[in-house]
């Protein structure tokens, strides 16, 4: 059986992602779903994408995908400018559907939901969008407890609890809770973004280029914070990113996308390491080799 999903192996890691690693190699993506659907649900791959096919007319932005999330750690899909990165995460979470092949959430296939099943399994979802897509004419806290006022039976104490602790978890509290989104920088409003992600207590939180219109360093800051949010909620994280800066930081395991394909996916040093001409270019930033200006 081929699969372009190639086996992670421990090396570099820490105990562990190298514990997690070492229960994925010896099998590929496809024996791995295989064996989540029957017996093991979520034990590995918290999310597979399986030979996903996508056109939009002519315009053909994947071919051929496979990618396995693992259950509980970082991973950071890359890849350069109009790949399909947020056409792929749009599958994820089922707001798109292929035009062949299948997305296993948990080991249940997206594609083949009903709507309520869909509207359930998007419970397990936090996303911070780009601009963090807030609310313009609601207060950062009115915003963060938007998902619990629409979800749950919490009253308003206990809604406030949650809040203010998710706002101090992303250092948004001294009273930028009362402001409105025009009145936050592009750091805060991901911020705040990033809190109303993680009210729900989602068990995958997606991040769609979370660097995007941040300098250098408050990108640097927005990572650290990733990995801080990370680290005391576990969880399975997804960041989509063509900044090989917060991949290189931030990313346990990392996938490259390129021309509708995952061009090679493992764990950070093997890729840093990786012998593919595709993936050196990439990593490296370098002008020459395979990638150009098309
Ligand atoms: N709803 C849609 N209808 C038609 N084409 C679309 C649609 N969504 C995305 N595309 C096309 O799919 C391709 C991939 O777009 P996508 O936004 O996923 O790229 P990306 O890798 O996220 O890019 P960037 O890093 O610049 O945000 C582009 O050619 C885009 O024009």
């Amino acid at each position: 059986m081929s699969s372009d999903i190639q086996v992670p192996t421990a090396g570099g890691a820490s105990p562990e992602t190298a514990a997690l690693l070492d229960r994925a190699a010896g099998y590929d993506l496809h024996q791995g779903a295989m064996q989540v659907q029957e017996d093991r649900p979520g034990d590995f791959w918290s999310i597979e994408c399986i030979d996903l096919y996508k056109r939009f007319g002519s315009n053909r932005v994947m071919n051929g995908l496979n990618v396995g999330i693992p259950e509980g750690m970082i991973t950071v899909i890359l890849g350069p400018s109009g790949t399909g990165k947020s056409v792929l995460l749009s599958h994820l979470i089922g707001l798109m559907f292929p035009d062949q092949g299948d997305i296993l959430v948990h080991g249940h296939s997206v594609p083949n939901m009903t709507m309520k099943q869909l509207l359930e399994m998007r419970r397990k979802f936090g996303i911070l969008f780009q601009d963090g897509a807030l609310f313009g004419s609601m207060s950062v806290y009115d915003n963060v407890a938007f998902p619990l006022r629409q979800h749950t039976d919490f009253n308003e104490k206990q809604i406030r609890d949650i809040v203010m602790g998710r706002l101090q978890e992303v250092g948004l509290t001294g009273g930028a809770e009362a402001r409105m989104p025009s009145e936050l920088s592009g750091g805060m409003k991901k911020r705040a973004g990033f809190a109303r992600a993680l009210v729900l207590d989602p068990q995958i939180v997606m991040f769609d280029e979370p660097d995007s219109g941040l300098d250098p360093v408050r990108t640097a800051l927005l990572c650290q914070l990733i990995e801080k949010v990370h680290a005391e909620n576990g969880g399975t994280y997804v960041v989509i990113t063509h900044d090989i800066a917060s991949a290189r930081r931030i990313g346990e395991y990392i996938a490259v996308l390129w021309k509708g394909r995952i061009v090679q996916s493992g764990d950070r040093d093997d890729m840093f390491d990786s012998p593919n001409p595709f993936v050196r270019q990439f990593l490296a930033g370098a002008p020459e080799g395979p990638l150009g200006m098309e």
